[in-house]
């Protein structure tokens, strides 16, 4: 995937004595320090971060640890004091911190739109006049501008509203308006702080889902701040967590639930049901990790009730639970009594959400599921072990 935002040791510095700041803080002074030396506030220190095209990219963090001020570099709106950010612009690179004026305006109107935590509406303007306000700005003619905003209208579920005033609406349509505004830029890249965190969170959670609905289509490349690690869960394809204006971790949301980096991400995640955010894939002992006889046969559990003998391709050739041919079911379908007589061998892809294979542990006396790949090759087993680790986050000691 081609990148869209690449942010390369950024330091940002609020305040007049940035020279000296740049200085403590390449000593290695915590921002505390250089607040109190210089009256200069750290935002932001050596960010290093790559958003790809068409992902959604979420930075999260405490109140004040730079999740804002990290986002708004990517439009120029935050001056960066040190470093660049390299924004995708038609098929370049542009380096906004050091790009001329024009080429950031050009920038701004036609490659990144930014949707607001308070929505950011005009009162007395109509909703339609709101979402195409950012299209009359860059100049765009009323016929173009009313198609591009009734497009967008509809596309949020709004369009009988385009009429109304802004205020007339319910926090939650006015957060749409604002979505459609952003989506009306056709700007590819979307800056959205907070953009949910001040509604009800029923609202939040179904206009998370909408959103998530429309990338499916749109798939434009986001970059979404929350304080809500939750939400970042659920929307994000990568988690970047921020402290103090440092970037303390980045990675997929699973690798940040499995392997948080410290003390301070364990405690963010500490009530994070992984339930909801783990597969088979991330818990599964890999095939090639099992026990195996010297006659060929491959042991998925430690308890050794199940075996399976494979061939070259991985390919399951002949299954055995409690030293009889196994009969396959799939985790999903696990509900179902097994018929008298019968041993189930329980089987998982690696998407399988964790739940599902938990479910069919529990109705299984505590049998290993079997993963296999789409061509049906078996690429590992889970067993309740594996489950409760991944679960309860423990590392099985060395
Ligand atoms: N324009 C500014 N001038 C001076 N200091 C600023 C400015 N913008 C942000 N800061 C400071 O930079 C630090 C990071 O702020 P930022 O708004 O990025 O945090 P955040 O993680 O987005 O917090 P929140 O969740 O509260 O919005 C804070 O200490 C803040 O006071």
């Amino acid at each position: 995937m081609n990148v869209a935002v690449d942010f390369r040791n950024v330091d940002i510095i609020f305040g007049a004595r940035t020279r000296e700041a740049l200085k403590m803080l390449d000593a290695g002074a915590s921002r505390a320090e250089i607040l109190a030396k210089t009256g200069a506030v750290l935002g932001c220190a050596d960010a290093s971060l790559t958003v790809r095209e068409g992902e959604i990219s979420v930075l999260m963090g405490l109140s004040g640890s730079g999740k804002s001020t990290m986002m708004r570099a990517v439009n120029g709106l935050n001056k960066v004091t040190r470093g660049s950010v390299l924004v995708k612009s038609g098929d370049r690179m542009v380096d906004v911190v050091t790009c001329d004026a024009a080429t950031l305006r050009h920038v701004r109107q036609g490659s990144v739109a930014m949707v607001f935590q308070q929505f950011g509406l005009l009162p007395w303007r109509t909703v339609a006049e709101n979402v195409g306000f950012g299209l009359e700005l860059a100049g765009v003619p009323e016929a173009e501008r009313t198609r591009r905003v009734a497009q967008q209208l509809k596309l949020v579920g709004l369009d009988q509203w385009a009429n109304k005033y802004a205020n007339e609406l319910s926090g939650g349509m006015q957060q749409r308006v604002g979505l459609a505004r952003a989506f009306a830029t056709e700007a590819p890249i979307l800056l959205m702080d907070e953009p949910f965190s001040a509604l009800d969170p029923l609202i939040r959670t179904k206009l998370q889902d909408e959103l998530l609905q429309l990338q499916k289509e749109l798939k434009k490349t986001i970059i979404f701040v929350s304080h809500d690690l939750e939400e970042a869960l659920k929307i994000g394809n990568t988690i970047t967590i921020l402290e103090s204006g440092r970037i303390v971790q980045s990675g997929r949301p699973e690798d940040i639930v499995l392997r948080p980096a410290d003390d301070y991400v364990r405690e963010f995640i500490a009530n994070v049901n992984p339930l909801s955010v783990l597969t088979a894939w991330h818990v599964m002992c890999d095939a090639r990790d099992l026990d195996k006889t010297e006659d060929g046969w491959v042991w998925l559990d430690k308890r050794r009730t199940t075996r399976f003998k494979l061939d070259a391709d991985r390919q399951v050739i002949a299954a055995e639970r409690d030293g009889v041919p196994g009969a396959w079911v799939h985790c999903a379908e696990a509900e179902a009594p097994p018929r008298p007589g019968e041993r189930p061998c329980y089987w998982a892809s690696p998407g399988t959400s964790l739940k599902t294979v938990m479910l069919a542990m529990h109705n299984a006396d505590t049998a290993p599921v079997a993963l296999f790949d789409e061509e049906n090759r078996f690429v590992g087993s889970i067993g309740v072990k594996d489950v409760l680790q991944a679960v309860l986050r423990r590392q099985e000691p060395a």
